[in-house]
């Protein structure tokens, strides 16, 4: 897929960030750097403050303290739509798309690049029918380059759940963004759902060039995608390095365990369980092609 060779992609700084809600810390002076075109991801136990801080970067919550800086910009104070603009865009957790097509859908993403009026699209103007057909081939493209192109005019309600959670993804890139927080991405979906969207955010960040900062409780997929991991545990970061670095680390270990080794997919930084699947159906993959 044709896009910006990530050359323009800023540093994205969260520094000392703390978020109070009435008596409650849910982030405490948390700081780390995303570095451009790398995959960071913020890792730790429910509760450790990673929505929290999903939410102060896309301005849907405001920091009590601290900053965050995307290159030059200053986005602590900033609205959704504003930090939209400076090249941040997120999916969510919990899939919100279930009414239009997936074109539809796309399109919703691509309205930050969208200069015709409200008016002019209406009465189907002629620049503006013009801009509707760009939108909609740039679209297209994101489509096939997110696994959903044989869907494109399909009703996302009839879609499987794995690819539902596409069209979110496809729809955070239509926004062209510099940045992409993914929340919980496999969440939900089977071990060969994991592994193909495991592929393809490895492909967003190698074909585009843009930073993937991610959430995500599966560690298995982590610690196959990530560069770097920030570990968070009652709002505070507690470690942070390469997926190898902080498996070993004491305090993660520590945390986890804190948190009940047994409690679902939550399970620790060494999810063994989680990793197998993953590896196994790489290894099966590898024969079915041998
Ligand atoms: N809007 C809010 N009002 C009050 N407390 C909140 C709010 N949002 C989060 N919290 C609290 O802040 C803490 C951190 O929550 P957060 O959702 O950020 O954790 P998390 O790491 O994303 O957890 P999980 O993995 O379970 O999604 C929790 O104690 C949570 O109850």
């Amino acid at each position: 897929m044709s896009a910006g060779d990530g050359t323009d992609v800023p540093r994205l700084v969260v520094d000392r960030v703390t978020v109070r809600f009435a008596g409650l810390t849910a982030l405490d002076a948390a700081s780390f750097t995303v570095e451009p075109g790398s995959v960071h991801a913020l890792i730790g136990p429910n509760g450790a403050g990673k929505s929290t801080c999903f939410n102060v970067l896309s301005g849907v919550y405001r920091a009590t303290s601290g900053s965050v800086r995307l290159g030059g910009h200053e986005l602590t104070a900033l609205p959704s739509h504003r930090t939209a603009a400076l090249g941040l865009a997120r999916t969510f957790q919990n899939i919100v798309l279930t009414r239009g097509t997936v074109a539809d859908n796309l399109m919703i993403g691509r309205h930050l690049h969208t200069r015709a009026g409200y008016l002019a699209s209406a009465l189907r103007l002629p620049a503006a029918v013009r801009e509707q057909r760009v939108h909609r081939e740039r679209a297209r493209e994101i489509a096939e380059f997110t696994g959903i192109g044989a869907h494109f005019d399909h009703p996302v309600g009839l879609l499987s759940y794995g690819d539902r959670k596409r069209v979110e993804l496809a729809r955070a890139l239509c926004a062209e963004p510099k940045v992409l927080l993914l929340d919980e991405p496999v969440a939900g979906m089977n071990a060969t759902e994991r592994l193909a969207m495991a592929r393809t955010i490895a492909e967003v960040r190698r074909a585009l060039g843009v930073s993937v900062l991610i959430v995500e409780h599966d560690m298995g997929l982590i610690m196959r995608i990530a560069d770097q991991v920030t570990v968070l545990d009652f709002g505070r970061r507690i470690a942070g390095g390469t997926p190898d670095e902080v498996r070993r680390d004491p305090a993660v270990v520590r945390a986890y365990l804190g948190a009940g080794p047994d409690s679902g997919s939550d399970s620790g930084p060494d999810t063994a369980e989680q990793q197998n699947t993953a590896e196994q159906q790489d290894g099966a993959e590898q024969e079915e092609s041998a």
